[in-house]
């Protein structure tokens, strides 16, 4: 359903260009959640951007190709860009709930993006926002509440309700739930995974918290430095992992459930995008990393079936 191929962002600043997204390419399935995870910075959010056609200078899409359903998204005119956004792909982001209206009624703003696209009548458009209000676990009497008169986790499922509204295949969601706490995180989680099973919409799941990432996603897709550096099927991912990367973030959270560990964790920090190291960009901080590393850059290449990496010791 989505294809990105060879995608290249750059945002360019006075020190240089800063090499944010380097030859990303992944694909999503329907009905399918992808997951995006990497450190911050990674270059995550911008491949959402890009997909969605939101950014804007200093950012440049230098190279690749961005497909939905066969259509040519970055090459999509306005109008061709007003029907593929909200109505395709909808996107949550991190502090949706905070750029809700607040001198508009929940209703009013779920109604707004309905008249927009459907054209329905005033009194079925209100039945629509009160049916998805009810449909994120709102009660829909609130349709008339003020986002001030809502909790945080009330107002992100009124974000997430307005994503729905026009029954897209594709949500977007920039770490949806990182602003809230543990147990309405969860609930949320949960409640789109149901959504997904009955409107059979696909996730572009992007989230630093891999736990949350493995437990939610179909396919993850791990990046570093903007370049994917490794991608597989969640559950194969978790158990074996192969890059020294995604060994080092699964490393940096603890399991409740099994036994106790210390974490390691990834000693150094994330290289200057504008001057990225040569080779293999984790060289640096890669407790494996050998002498071909600083200077040839490793390809993903499908290790076992559907698990691809891109580390020389492999
Ligand atoms: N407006 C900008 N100008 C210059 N560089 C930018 C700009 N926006 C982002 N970048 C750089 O692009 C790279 C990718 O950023 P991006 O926000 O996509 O990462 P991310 O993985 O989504 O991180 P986070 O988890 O913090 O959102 C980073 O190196 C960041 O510093």
């Amino acid at each position: 359903m989505l294809e990105v191929e060879k995608l290249h962002v750059r945002y360019l600043t006075p020190r240089g260009p800063v090499r944010a997204v380097d030859g990303v390419s992944f694909n999503i399935t329907p009905g399918e959640v992808f997951g995006l995870a990497g450190e911050s910075g990674s270059g995550k959010s911008t491949i959402a951007h890009a997909i969605m056609r939101l950014l804007h200078p200093p950012a440049v899409i230098t190279g690749g190709q961005v497909h939905f359903g066969g259509d040519d998204v970055l090459d999509m005119d306005d109008d061709e860009l007003n029907e593929f956004r909200w109505g395709q792909v909808s996107m949550v982001f991190q502090s949706a709930m905070n750029a809700l209206n607040p001198v508009l009624t929940v209703g009013e703003q779920i109604t707004d993006v309905i008249d927009r696209h459907l054209h329905l009548p005033k009194k079925e458009a209100r039945e629509r926002a009160a049916f998805l209000l009810d449909l994120v676990g709102i009660e829909p009497s609130r349709i008339d509440s003020y986002p001030h008169q809502l909790s945080g986790g009330m107002r992100q499922r009124v974000v997430i309700a307005i994503a729905l509204a026009l029954n897209p295949p594709l949500m977007i969601m920039d770490e949806p739930t990182t602003a809230l706490d543990v147990v309405v995180q969860k609930e949320i989680m949960q409640q789109i995974e149901q959504l997904k099973e009955k409107m059979g919409f696909s996730i572009l799941f992007i989230t630093h918290d891999l736990s949350l990432m493995v437990e939610f996603s179909d396919r993850i897709g791990v990046m570093y430095a903007g370049e994917i550096v490794e991608l597989a099927p969640a559950k194969e991912l978790f158990e074996n992992p192969l890059h020294p990367y995604t060994q080092g973030l699964m490393n940096s959270f603890p399991s409740i459930t099994g036994p106790k560990v210390k974490l390691t964790g990834i000693p150094g920090a994330p290289p200057d995008m504008v001057e990225p190291p040569s080779g293999c960009r984790f060289h640096p901080r890669c407790p494996h990393a050998m002498e071909k590393c600083s200077t040839i850059v490793p390809r993903l290449q499908e290790i076992k079936p559907e698990h691809f990496v891109a580390c020389h010791l492999y």
